[in-house]
C-alpha cells in the first residue's frame, strides 16, 4: 500500500479507503478479467510442473466463469516437492540469516507491488469483498516483514548464555535456534494469501525449506505468492508449490517421513486427523495447528449499543461468516436485549450482497456448493428449533442466479442445549441469546470445544473481568471495527486455545518464529 502513503490498510481501517485505491482495483480487475481461464503449473525445484490430471478453479459469484485450470497433483508430486526441499535445505539453512531476511523482505515488496492484481484474484476466487481481499494481501506482506523484523530483533535467535564458573578454563555458551528441515504448509480457502504466506515466511526466514499446499478452492492466490517468492530470488527448491486434493496430495505430504514440521490451518476435524497421522512418525515432530472457532460476543447492560451492533454485524457477516474468527454467537444482558437485537436486524438488512469485486458490495457468495448446501440445511434446522429474525434464504434470481449467494441470518430463541450453539457453521448465520447476567454469558461463551476469538462490550471494569475469564486466544473489548474479527500482525497476533490451536503462541506475534526452530546449546571450552 505504498502509494496511499497516509493510509495504512488493515482490517480495522478498511472501511474508509482513499478513492485512489478503488481506481487501482478497477484497473487490475480489467486486467485480470482479460486473463481468465489460463492453465497454471505447480512449482517444484524452481520448475513449472504439470500433472496429467487438472481441475478447474471457478468463480463462486458466477460458476460459469472458469478462473484458471490447475494441476491435480498426486503422491508422486508430493514426493518430488519434498525431495527438492530436502536437497535445498543444507544451503538455505546455512545461509546467513540476514541474507534470508533480505530475500523474504524482497518478496514482501513484490507482494505490495502486485497487491491490486492479487486482491482481485482473492476476491474472485474466494468471494471476498474488495477491501477484505486487499486486506488479505496486505496482511501477507506485513506477515513477511514482521517475521523479518523478529529475526532481527532477536539477533537471529543467537543468545549468549552464562559462562561456566571453571578455574583454568574459559567456557562460553551460546543458545542457537536452528531450523528443523523440510516444512509443509497446508492452508484453508478463506485467507488464501495470509494463511499460506504467513507460515511460509516464518518457516523460510528461520531457515526451513517449504512445500506449500493450498485449498483446492483457492489455488491461484497461492500461485501468485509462489511467484513473488520465486521472483525475489529465493533459490530453487527452497519453496515448492503443489496443488491438488487434501485427501490425496495433502495426505501424501502428511504421511511422508521426509517432513520435519507442519503448519496446518483449517477445520478441527481435518486438523485432528493430521495431528494423529503425523504422530505416526519415528519421533515427535512440530505440528502447528490453527483450527476452527465458535466465537462469542458478550454485551453488558452498560455497553455502548451502537458500537456493539456495528462490531457484531461486521464480525458476523464479513466474508459471509467464513472467518475462523467470525462472531457466530451473541449473548446479551436482558435489559438491553430488545434494543440491541432490533439494531442488529436493521444493520444486517442494510448489508449489500452481490459480486464482491463491486465496490458497493459487502457480502459476496459462499465459497462452494458444499457451503451453499450447508447454509440451507442449517437454516432449515434453525427455523424448526429457533426463530430466524432476518435472512434464512438463498438468492437465486437475476445477478444471483449463477452464484452461491446466501442472506445474512440472525437467529433467536434457539434452545441453549441445541448443537448449533457449539458447532462451527462457517456460513453467514449468527445465533443470539438473552442472558440474566454476565456470569451466565461467560459460562455459555466458554462452554464449547473452541477458544479462538471473543468480543465484549461494557464498562472498563467489566472488560477486565472479561479478559480474565474468557477462554480465547484473541480477545477484544468495545471494538466497533469488529467484535471478534480483524486481527493484524504486530497488533493482534492470532491464535487459539483449546480446540482452536495447538501451539499456544499466536501468529504475527513475538513468540511465533521460535516454533519453527529447535534449540542447540553450543559450549566452547579452552584452557587458559
Ligand atoms: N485458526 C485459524 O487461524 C484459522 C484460520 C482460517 C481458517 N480456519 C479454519 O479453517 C476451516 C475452513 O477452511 P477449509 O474449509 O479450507 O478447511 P479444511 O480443513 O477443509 O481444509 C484445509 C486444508 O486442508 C487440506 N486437507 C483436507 N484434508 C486433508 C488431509 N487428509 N491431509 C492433508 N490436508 C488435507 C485441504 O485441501 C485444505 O488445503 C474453518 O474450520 C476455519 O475455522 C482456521
Ligand atoms: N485475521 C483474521 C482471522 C483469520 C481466520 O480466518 C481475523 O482476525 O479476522
Amino acid at each position: 500500500m505504498a502509494a496511499e502513503s497516509t493510509f495504512k490498510l488493515t482490517y480495522a481501517t478498511m472501511f474508509n479507503p482513499p478513492e485512489e485505491l478503488h481506481h487501482k482495483f478497477e484497473a487490475a480487475l480489467a486486467q485480470v478479467r482479460a486473463n481468465l481461464g489460463k492453465e497454471h503449473a505447480m512449482i517444484i525445484d524452481g520448475q513449472d510442473v504439470y500433472a496429467d490430471e487438472k481441475f478447474e478453479d471457478r468463480n463462486p459469484a458466477n460458476t460459469d466463469q472458469v478462473l484458471g485450470i490447475f494441476q491435480k497433483g498426486n503422491a508422486g508430486h508430493a514426493q518430488r516437492a519434498l525431495a527438492a526441499a530436502r536437497k535445498a535445505f543444507p544451503m538455505w539453512s546455512r545461509m546467513k540469516w540476514q541474507d534470508r531476511v533480505a530475500l523474504v523482505r524482497k518478496a514482501a515488496d513484490l507482494i505490495d507491488q502486485r497487491i491490486y492484481e492479487m486482491g482481485v484474484v482473492v476476491a474472485m476466487e474466494v468471494g471476498k469483498n474488495r477491501m477484505e481481499a486487499l486486506g488479505d494481501v496486505a496482511e501477507t506482506a506485513d506477515l513477511f516483514r514482521y517475521a523479518c523484523d523478529r529475526m532481527e530483533a532477536s539477533n537471529g535467535f543467537i543468545t549468549e548464555m552464562g559462562r561456566d564458573p571453571l578455574v583454568g578454563f574459559e567456557s562460553t555458551n551460546l543458545s542457537v535456534l536452528r531450523p528443523y528441515g523440510v516444512w509443509v504448509v497446508i492452508s484453508p480457502f478463506n485467507f488464501p494469501c495470509a494463511l499460506t504466506g504467513g507460515p511460509t515466511a516464518a518457516a523460510l526466514v528461520t531457515g526451513n525449506t517449504v512445500v506449500i499446499k493450498p485449498a483446492t478452492d483457492t489455488p491461484w492466490t497461492s500461485r501468485l505468492i509462489a511467484e513473488c517468492l520465486r521472483d525475489a530470488g529465493i533459490p530453487d527448491g527452497v519453496f515448492n508449490y503443489v496443488t491438488g486434493p487434501g485427501s490425496t496430495l495433502g495426505q501424501a505430504l502428511i504421511d511422508s517421513p521426509e517432513v520435519d514440521g507442519i503448519t496446518f490451518t483449517g477445520s478441527y476435524d481435518v486438523g485432528m486427523k493430521i495431528f494423529r497421522d503425523f504422530a505416526q512418525g519415528r519421533w515427535v515432530r512440530p505440528t502447528i495447528l490453527e483450527l476452527g472457532g465458535k466465537n462469542p460476543a458478550i454485551v453488558s447492560r452498560n455497553a455502548d449499543l451502537e458500537d456493539a451492533a456495528v462490531g457484531i454485524v461486521r464480525s458476523a457477516f464479513g466474508l459471509q461468516g467464513q472467518k475462523c474468527s467470525a462472531c457466530s454467537r451473541v449473548y446479551i444482558e436482558e435489559p438491553v436485549y430488545d434494543q440491541l437485537v432490533q439494531r442488529l436486524v436493521e444493520l444486517t438488512e442494510k448489508l449489500t450482497i452481490g459480486d464482491p469485486t463491486d465496490r458497493k458490495v459487502y457480502l459476496g457468495p459462499v465459497v462452494n456448493r458444499s457451503s451453499y448446501k450447508d447454509y440451507q440445511q442449517f437454516c432449515e434446522e434453525l427455523s424448526q428449533h429457533g426463530k430466524i429474525l432476518t435472512g434464512g434464504r438463498v438468492l437465486t434470481e437475476g445477478e444471483y442466479a449463477k452464484g452461491y449467494f446466501c442472506t445474512p441470518t440472525l437467529v433467536v430463541d434457539l434452545p441453549a442445549e441445541h448443537h448449533l450453539w457449539k458447532q462451527e457453521m462457517f456460513v453467514p448465520i449468527t445465533t443470539i441469546a438473552a442472558v440474566r447476567n454476565l456470569e451466565e454469558a461467560m459460562q455459555r461463551a466458554n462452554d464449547v470445544q473452541y477458544g479462538l476469538t471473543a468480543g465484549f462490550y461494557g464498562s472498563p471494569e467489566e472488560a477486565e473481568w472479561f479478559f480474565d475469564h474468557i477462554q480465547a486466544g484473541v480477545t477484544y473489548a468495545n471494538r466497533p471495527q469488529g467484535a471478534t474479527t480483524g486481527a493484524w500482525p504486530g497488533y493482534q497476533p492470532f491464535g487459539g486455545w483449546k480446540g482452536s490451536g495447538s501451539s499456544g503462541k499466536n501468529a504475527g506475534g513475538v513468540h511465533y518464529l521460535q516454533l519453527y526452530m529447535h534449540e542447540q546449546i553450543q559450549t566452547r571450552v579452552r584452557r587458559i
